[in-house]
């Protein structure tokens, strides 16, 4: 596989992620763009990338083009149906599209099981963003309470982020469940302390101008820990797409989250 280029199927073309991806594949030597999958055709949408073909329908798509990894950066509701049927067409998938539940990835992670085929969810391919998950897990075996905030633009369809449940789930594996706060107390506004993850808070803020931001804010006897990342522009994504399909050629299951890979 060394010696021929990685046949790539990009979901989601017209998007903020699909245009530095298309960016990414163009200027990655051994990467070569065969098809767009978009749901609105060409003639509407005036999108061309060249002479690749744009497809509306991913069985067409799949059954029709010779490829080996499908990167998607669509949303939340394309992108399972898209990951499941690249599965049933031999079709390696790269998932940067977030709002994936935990029963869904176990599905998934069976299916590309069974059929011996590698995948990868990435809740966030920032490789800052990935340390600072680790780092937060980290700290976790030292401090009982933490809360997450996490800051998107408005555009964005899923709350809380897919980088919010990852931390919380690292956070969670290494820490018993802990209702945390005062015992008695209460919210007069619904939602002031956030959505609950196994006891971990998280806080979503949606405002125009932000790219993606996190906070992990532990707290202790007397001190307080916060482990931040920005991501100021999309290219901090890339290195990680690009991380995501190279390896997603090695593997036959399903693996979630780049942490997983970058040991
Ligand atoms: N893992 C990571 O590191 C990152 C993940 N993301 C995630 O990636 C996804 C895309 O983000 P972003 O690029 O900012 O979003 P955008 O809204 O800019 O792009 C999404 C694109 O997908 C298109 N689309 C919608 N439905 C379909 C479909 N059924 N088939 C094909 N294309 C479709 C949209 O078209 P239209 O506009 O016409 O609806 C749009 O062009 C989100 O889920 C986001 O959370 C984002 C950044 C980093
Ligand atoms: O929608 C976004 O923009 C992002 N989505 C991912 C998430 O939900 O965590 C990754 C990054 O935060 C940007």
């Amino acid at each position: 596989m060394a010696n021929r280029d990685i046949r790539i199927i990009l979901a989601g073309p017209r998007g903020k992620m699909g245009a530095s991806a298309r960016n990414l594949i163009a200027n990655t030597a051994h990467f070569s763009l065969v098809a767009c999958l978009d749901h609105k055709p060409a003639t509407e949408t005036h999108f061309s990338e060249g002479e690749v073909p744009v497809y509306t329908d991913a069985a067409h798509c799949f059954s029709e083009v010779e490829a080996d990894v499908l990167i998607d950066l669509t949303t939340p509701r394309a992108a399972k149906n898209h990951l499941e049927t690249a599965l049933d067409h031999h079709l390696r998938p790269v998932v940067g599209t977030t709002g994936f539940t935990d029963d869904e990835i176990e599905q998934l992670r069976e299916k590309a099981e069974t059929k011996s085929l590698g995948a990868m969810i990435v809740p966030n391919f920032a490789i800052g963003a990935v340390l600072m998950m680790k780092f937060s897990q980290m700290a976790a075996r030292f401090f009982d309470d933490v809360e997450i905030i996490e800051r998107h633009h408005d555009r964005k369809l899923d709350a809380p982020s897919g980088t919010a449940l990852k931390t919380a789930n690292l956070i969670s594996g290494v820490r018993a469940e802990k209702k945390q706060g005062h015992p008695d107390e209460s919210e007069t506004l619904e939602g002031a302390r956030g959505g609950q993850v196994e006891g971990i808070p998280i806080h979503s803020v949606r405002l125009p101008g932000l790219v993606a931001h996190q906070e992990v804010v532990f707290g202790g006897s007397g001190q307080t820990l916060m482990i931040r990342h920005d991501s100021i522009d999309r290219g901090s994504f890339m290195p990680g797409v690009k991380l995501a399909v190279e390896t997603v050629m090695t593997t036959k299951t399903l693996v979630y989250g780049l942490e997983q890979i970058i040991e």
